[in-house]
């Protein structure tokens, strides 16, 4: 194959990979067969070993992992990333609509949305195309783990618009596939993860790729660090928008006017929680209005505008596969 053809095929393969993976990981509405999938895949990977100028950065070939880090370098949240504070039954729900109430009046509206038990990640977009990802740490410094990151299939690497951004949210492990890679760290005599959360952090503590995309990782984004001139006035048109430029956001949300239908949302997911595909340790319930978050405040560690209602620990429930095993 010339060149010529060769880049046009490139091209056509890598928009048709990254529509069908974009069908499949953010849409969860798979529109091929994965061994189709791996068919084209292997064809592209194919005409970039032929032709390497053509690996171009949002190649589908590019999430399985590149060479293997010394380090994780350190960086620097401009924008702190926040920590949550708690609470633990419908009273201090209450007494914090109350305090919200004190602070911007009566006509307040809350997006509730499932706290996914992962991991809190920053990804910086700069004119549409991926280049930085970084763990929380402190909450003001924290590690670059962009190759790690670069392999979350639901992660975009080209955004559907070429706006420089950055956005917050959480990498997490889906209970499947916790469950089968502790099968198989049983099976190797390794040591099991204790829980979803674990395995995604100790994953995505890999110096080498490969590892991270092995371990079929996922993410829900959840904030924008700073609307800049986007014209977007709150949480929920926040999420739509990133939705827009094709990130995953968790559908489960709900804006709710009043804190009586907060605490219904809450109670109606206590027992449907086990259902759930992914590991949620709470609900946490964010003032809509971003005047309203901006007249409220933050602590040094926490938003005034945000509380995390989180659910009784879990007892610890033998699960189906350590039954399987002993
Ligand atoms: N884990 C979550 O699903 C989640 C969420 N859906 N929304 C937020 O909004 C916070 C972030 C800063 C101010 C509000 N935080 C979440 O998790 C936080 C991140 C850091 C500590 C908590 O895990």
């Amino acid at each position: 194959m010339d060149f010529q053809s060769a880049e046009k095929k490139a091209k056509d393969l890598q928009n048709l990979l990254n529509q069908y993976s974009y069908d499949y990981h953010v849409l969860d509405q798979p529109t091929i067969p994965d061994a189709e999938y791996d068919r084209l895949l292997r064809e592209l990977l194919e005409i970039e070993e032929q032709f390497p100028e053509l690996q171009t950065a949002d190649s589908p070939t590019q999430r399985v992992g590149g060479e293997t880090l010394s380090m994780f370098h350190k960086v620097q949240h401009t924008i702190p990333m926040l920590s949550l504070g708690n609470a633990f039954d419908d009273q201090e729900l209450r007494d914090f609509d109350r305090r919200v109430r004190q602070g911007v009046g009566d006509n307040v509206s809350y997006v509730c949305e499932l706290k996914i038990d992962g991991l809190a990640v920053s990804l910086i977009y700069e004119d549409g195309m991926f280049v930085r990802g970084a763990t929380r740490g402190d909450g003001t410094t924290g590690e670059d783990i962009t190759s790690n990151l670069r392999t979350i299939r639901s992660l975009p690497i080209r955004l559907k618009k070429p706006v420089s951004l950055e956005v917050r949210g959480e990498a997490f492990m889906p209970k499947k596939s916790f469950i089968a890679l502790n099968k198989s760290r049983k099976e190797r005599e390794e040591e099991p993860f204790a829980n979803p959360r674990n395995a995604a952090a100790g994953s995505l503590r890999q110096l080498d790729p490969k590892i991270a995309a092995s371990r079929n990782l996922d993410v829900f984004l959840y904030g924008i660090a700073d609307v800049g001139d986007t014209g977007i006035r709150s949480h929920s048109e926040g999420l739509d928008y990133l939705e827009q430029l094709g990130f995953k956001t968790n559908k489960e949300r709900r804006k709710v006017d009043s804190i009586e239908a907060v605490i219904e949302y809450v109670n109606g997911w206590v027992e449907k929680r086990p259902d759930l595909p992914y590991d949620i340790d709470g609900i946490v319930i964010k003032v809509d209005s971003l005047d309203q978050q901006a007249e409220l405040g933050t602590t040094a560690k926490s938003p005034r505008w945000a509380i995390a209602y989180k659910f009784p620990a879990e007892e610890v429930v033998t699960t189906l596969m350590d039954i399987e095993l002993n």
